[in-house]
């Protein structure tokens, strides 16, 4: 089965420190479903941000969905992204847009038809608990109700890959527990799922997860499961 996300002896360093990821290896099979943790600082979202296309790596090999990325012609790298549902820790809306053209910009990227965009939209803010807040700007929501516009708009083109940092930080435990259900039944559909996390309540709810675990800038691998992939994650209860 191919890896969505293959690394091969991946380094970051930011400038001329030690390096912040060391000897990154691993493989996330197609429609498989990761947790990945460790301390703050460890290089989660460093690690997210190499996934995502946004930092290239010091050194080694990554593939994106089949194709070495890092020494790709940079005119190819948005249609790489295009593919990726990022969920950014800060959430990163755009405030001078609404609720709505926020969720709606990634379909209108694309060139979606308006019905379809009025109807997905729509959809995903029903599902995230914020219809009757369509048309406020970004900075007439609270922290919580902003990162679910961001779970919105990250999935709102059935991406191939959702990458999400820290997705239920900002949330009560019953928007997580939908916020988690929703990012599972994407991964049911056949979306590769990523989340950075801290959250152990979202951590004991995943049991059959895969684990990753960042430590001072290198990968374990308590479940085995970057050595030894699961084809297809089992079905959550
Ligand atoms: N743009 C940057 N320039 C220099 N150093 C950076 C940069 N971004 C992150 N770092 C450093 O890299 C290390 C890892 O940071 P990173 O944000 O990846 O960790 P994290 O595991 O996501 O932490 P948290 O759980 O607190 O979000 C930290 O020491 C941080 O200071």
């Amino acid at each position: 089965m191919a890896g969505i996300v293959e690394f091969q002896k991946v380094g970051l360093r930011y400038g001329r420190g030690a390096e912040t990821l060391s000897d990154l290896d691993f493989v996330l099979e197609r429609g498989s479903f990761h947790l990945l943790t460790g301390p703050s600082g460890a290089g989660k979202s460093s690690l997210l941000s190499l996934i995502t296309l946004a930092r290239r790596p010091s050194r080694g090999l990554i593939r994106l969905f089949g194709e070495d990325v890092v020494t790709i012609d940079r005119a190819r790298l948005p249609a790489f992204r295009r593919r990726i549902g990022i969920v950014y820790q800060d959430f990163r809306l755009i405030p001078s847009i609404s609720v709505f053209e926020n969720v709606a910009l990634p379909l209108r990227i694309v060139g979606a038809h308006p019905n379809e965009i009025d109807a997905s939209v729509t959809e995903l803010l029903a599902w995230v608990g914020l219809d009757a807040r369509a048309r406020a700007l970004p900075s007439m929501l609270s922290g919580g109700e902003q990162q679910r516009v961001a779970i919105a708009r990250a999935v709102v083109t059935r991406p191939d890959l959702i990458v999400a940092d820290e997705p239920t930080g900002n949330v009560d435990p019953e928007m997580a527990g939908r916020i988690f259900h929703l990012l599972e039944s994407l991964n049911r559909l056949g979306t590769t799922v990523l989340i950075a996390t801290h959250d152990i309540h979202l951590i004991g709810r995943a049991p059959q997860a895969a684990m990753m675990r960042l430590n001072r800038g290198t990968l374990d691998d308590p479940t085995g499961a970057l050595r030894h992939p699961p084809a297809r994650q089992a079905p959550y209860p």
